[in-house]
């Protein structure tokens, strides 16, 4: 267990053991049983190659009128609470004081790809956005606190968790790629990450 800092992320390397990983992704599929995994729309009519859930007060949501949490599913219902063994981890890492109200799951099956983009749909960005991998490795990209310049990447493996917090809460950040098959996790392969965010 080791932590990289890059360009103001804190990468914790092999943060969850096997166990902890293994619960996750039970809990993940509870999750997805009550809030089924759907490809969001982004504002330009594209559909996300990501699918996506979430857990908490609030979930991530985009279609053609924009990107916003809302406190409901597609599908009406409200969205599952966040499970402890996930809660755990900002516990450790952020601490008591707040707790996320959201936690993002988004899948990636073997041709997804995430964009660069900031985190910014949140009301207080005081807070980090704690990002945790499962599954598959992921060519992890990150830019700038502004659009444009030069990007490093870094390769996410399953059980790292990233926080991008202080400076850093704005750095454009994406997802070049996974590699397919790389972990034995996931019975189909593929990339689960959770992200836990205070919105409001
Ligand atoms: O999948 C990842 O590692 C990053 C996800 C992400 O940036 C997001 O959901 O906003
Ligand atoms: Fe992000």
């Amino acid at each position: 267990m080791t932590v990289l800092m890059l360009r103001g992320f804190a990468i914790h390397k092999d943060y969850l053991g096997r166990d902890r990983q293994e619960r996750l992704v039970e809990a993940v599929r509870e999750i997805v049983r009550a809030a089924p995994l759907f490809s969001p729309q982004t504002p330009y009519g594209k559909p996300m190659s990501v699918r996506m859930t979430s857990a908490g007060d609030y979930g991530w949501y985009a279609d053609r009128s924009g990107y916003r949490y809302t406190p409901t599913h597609p599908n009406g219902a409200p969205w599952p609470n966040i499970p402890e063994e996930v809660l755990s981890i900002w516990r450790d890492l952020v601490g008591e004081e707040k707790l996320p109200e959201c936690c993002l799951v988004n899948f990636y099956g073997e041709t997804a790809r995430m964009g660069l983009h900031q985190d910014r749909d949140e009301a207080d960005f005081d807070w980090p956005v704690v990002s945790v991998s499962l599954g598959d490795s992921a060519r992890f990209r990150i830019g700038n606190t502004e659009r444009g310049g030069s990007t490093e990447s870094v390769w996410l493996e399953s059980g790292d968790v990233v926080v991008m917090g202080g400076a850093a809460r704005l750095t454009y950040h994406g997802v070049d790629a996974i590699r397919y098959g790389s972990s034995n996790l996931l019975d189909n392969g593929g990339r689960l990450n959770l992200t836990l965010r205070v919105v409001t």
